[in-house]
């Protein structure tokens, strides 16, 4: 699924990958400006620390990096890092805002020395483009076509060394080509519940919003191990801790506001839990087809398969087998039924009664 589609259907939830108009207005705010300030994946830090120290040290323009991850890692935040930690000029474009090869020669031919080029969504740039970039991230160098047919000539042109940050959600779709041209490959990983507590204290500090360690913990443990939920979250926690409270967000506030809106304790939504309730109620905990269970939710197949059924494989609640979907004696418990009393039937048996009802 492409995860900026407009059309998302779940685009807008709360504990959705995807940036909103809110998410982008506070996230500039909320960004760390340094490698120090960056929370977390310190594998990825340690590394490209080492990278732009190097490249500092011989005063030389640092390598090409790939930064790849799940949607709201941080891949955005970390190019800007790169470029602040080399003290150079950055510019941000994306794949699908490159369609020709001329659009990126004209980004190209504009650089200068040093400057790092962010390149969002890599895997979707257009062949031509990518492979004028081939050459540019290699030899600096793009041959600009000038006329067309037979009379069509190649005029090389030569470009200062820049540092091109690419990111992707998708490294499996970069052509090997490309993924090889990068001096650094850094894999961003979903965060840990101390990691993302450590995001929500700092953003809540930004933000002028006391907030209690257990409630810091409350609101990380809910986030999906992403840092742009952990933002999300707390800022609608901060709103229930205004009205209904003080405005201190406390372990019980936390809790009580985040029941409000429906994330529940290992940050599933009504959606996430809807899936599961179908799979385990009405179809025994599985097998059973994802076209079934989509109905069963009334959902659209795509929503199940992409929304909902990802977090779920990750969090070890939900499998996909060659039979169909599953459950995991992890699901029964995350929503305290036992599988005799929870099946309507052996799997596959038509339900008796409404998924909500009796
Ligand atoms: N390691 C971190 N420490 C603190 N805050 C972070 C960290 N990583 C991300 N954030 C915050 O999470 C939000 C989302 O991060 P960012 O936009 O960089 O994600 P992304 O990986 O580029 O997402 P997308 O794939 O959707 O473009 C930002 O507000 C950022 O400040
Ligand atoms: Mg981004």
């Amino acid at each position: 699924m492409n995860w900026d589609d407009a059309s998302d259907p779940a685009g807008d939830r709360l504990v959705g990958t995807d940036a909103d108009g809110e998410d982008r207005a506070v996230e500039a705010a909320l960004r760390p400006k340094d490698l120090g300030e960056f929370v977390g994946q310190e594998r990825v830090r340690e590394q490209l620390d080492l990278v732009l120290k190097a490249a500092r040290a011989r005063g030389a323009t640092a390598d090409h990096v790939l930064l790849s991850g799940a949607p709201g890692l941080g891949k955005t935040t970390l190019s800007m890092i790169i470029a602040a930690e080399m003290g150079a000029p950055i510019r941000i474009t994306s794949g699908p805002a490159i369609q020709h090869a001329g659009d990126l020669a004209a980004i190209l031919s504009s650089l200068t020395e040093g400057e790092v080029l962010f390149l969002d969504e890599i895997h979707r740039m257009s062949r031509p483009a990518e492979e004028m970039l081939y050459m540019a991230m290699e030899d600096f160098r793009v041959d600009v076509i000038v006329g067309k047919g037979p009379g069509a000539t190649a005029i090389p042109l030569e470009l200062p060394p820049f540092t091109l940050v690419g990111a992707t959600t998708r490294a499996g779709l970069l052509p090997p080509p490309l993924r090889d041209r990068f001096g650094f490959t850094g894999h961003m990983e979903f965060y840990a519940p101390a990691e993302l507590q450590r995001v929500v204290h700092r953003s809540a500090r930004l933000l002028d919003v006391e907030i209690a360690d257990q409630g810091a913990a409350e609101i990380a443990g809910r986030s999906r191990g992403t840092p742009r939920i952990a933002n999300r979250l707390l800022r609608r926690v901060r709103d229930y801790a205004q009205v209904k409270a003080d405005g201190v967000i406390t372990r019980e506030i936390a809790a009580q506001a985040l029941d409000v809106y429906e994330v529940d304790a290992r940050g599933l939504d009504r959606l996430d839990r809807a899936v599961l309730t179908a799979l385990l109620k009405l179809f025994g905990g599985g097998p059973v087809g994802l076209s079934t269970l989509a109905v069963a939710v009334g959902e659209e197949r795509e929503t199940v398969e992409e929304v909902a059924e990802p977090f779920l494989v990750r969090e070890g609640l939900l499998a996909r087998t060659p039979r169909g979907r599953i459950a995991t004696p992890a699901a029964w418990e995350h929503l305290g039924l036992t599988r005799d009393a929870g099946a309507a039937g052996p799997a596959g048996t038509p339900p008796q009664q409404g998924l909500f009802g009796g």
